[in-house]
């Protein structure tokens, strides 16, 4: 959604100020900042190795700034003790590549977990939410089933199921099509978009698939070098004089040309 001076400004979900870390006198963040709007979409991009990562653990509270602040929803994550940041992490959905999933659970145990560790529900509660929602990521034939008899997007989805079962106010997502064949990433994208309409969430991905970020984010990001060197929708990144961005998304489109020749380039930069 753009912006524009008749909207009212929405809250931010995520403010991240004049971020620095560093591992052993190797600066990984160097001076980031970066807003997120409550119920946007924001997808950060950039090479191996550029600080998605790291920027995304500031924001779970799993690493302290070296300097700089880093705000969810308002509150300082740096100074929150253990409680706190365990209350904090309650309101985030976190996904990762690894579906982090019980092995020796059943799907619908599974995601019934969160439920049984955070909440007071009865067991009745439990069974029709977590039924709920697994009908709503199509899994409601498969809920005996044990993760190893599921296929990669049905991980996937499970894997949707428990991080969304308390309804999180923010979702983050570290490259969530990791290994994904085109069909199974193209679901895990579906299930991304509706999230932010079924559940209004914030979300925050991490993702090396350049045209899905395209078709999901409200904000594009690209981080270079511990830094982020350009931010805005897809139209504005698409763009974007900056060399970084330029010298990215032509990369991408040649290895995603590669020895196929051309698909659709949903980026609509000419190549
Ligand atoms: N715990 C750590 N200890 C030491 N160095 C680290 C640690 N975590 C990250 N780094 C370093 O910080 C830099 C940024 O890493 P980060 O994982 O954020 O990159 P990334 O952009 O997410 O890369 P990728 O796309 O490969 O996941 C890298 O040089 C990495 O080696």
């Amino acid at each position: 959604m753009s912006d524009t001076n008749s909207e009212p400004a929405r809250k931010l979900a995520i403010e991240v100020r004049d971020l620095h870390k560093s591992f052993g006198g190797h600066p990984a963040l160097r001076g980031v900042d970066l807003v997120v709007p409550e119920g946007t979409t924001c997808v950060l991009l950039g090479i191996s190795g550029s600080g998605k990562s790291v920027l995304m653990k500031h924001i779970m509270g799993l690493l302290r700034p070296d300097q700089g602040t880093v705000l969810v929803e308002g509150q300082d994550v740096a100074s929150m003790d253990e409680s706190a940041l365990n209350q904090m992490r309650r309101k985030q959905g976190i996904l990762f590549q690894a579906n982090a999933l019980f092995d020796s659970l059943n799907v619908f145990d599974n995601v019934a977990f969160p439920l049984r560790e955070r909440t007071r529900m009865s067991e009745a509660e439990i069974q029709e939410t977590v039924n709920a929602t697994l009908a709503k990521v199509g899994l409601s034939h498969a809920t005996t089933r044990f993760p190893g008899e599921l296929s990669g997007g049905m991980q996937k989805r499970v894997g949707f199921a428990r991080a969304t079962i308390l309804q999180p106010r923010i979702l983050l997502y570290d490259d969530p099509t990791a290994g994904l064949d085109p069909l199974t990433t193209a679901a895990v994208n579906e299930i991304i978009a509706t999230s932010k309409q079924q559940l209004g969430a914030t979300s925050v991905v991490i993702t090396p698939d350049v045209a899905s970020a395209f078709g999901m984010a409200d904000n594009l990001v690209l981080m270079d070098e511990g830094r982020i060197v350009e931010s805005g929708p897809p139209g504005v990144f698409r763009e974007s004089q900056h060399p970084a961005v330029k010298a990215f998304l032509r990369n991408w489109l040649a290895r995603k040309k590669g020895p196929q020749g051309s698909g659709p380039n949903p980026t609509g930069e000419r190549s």
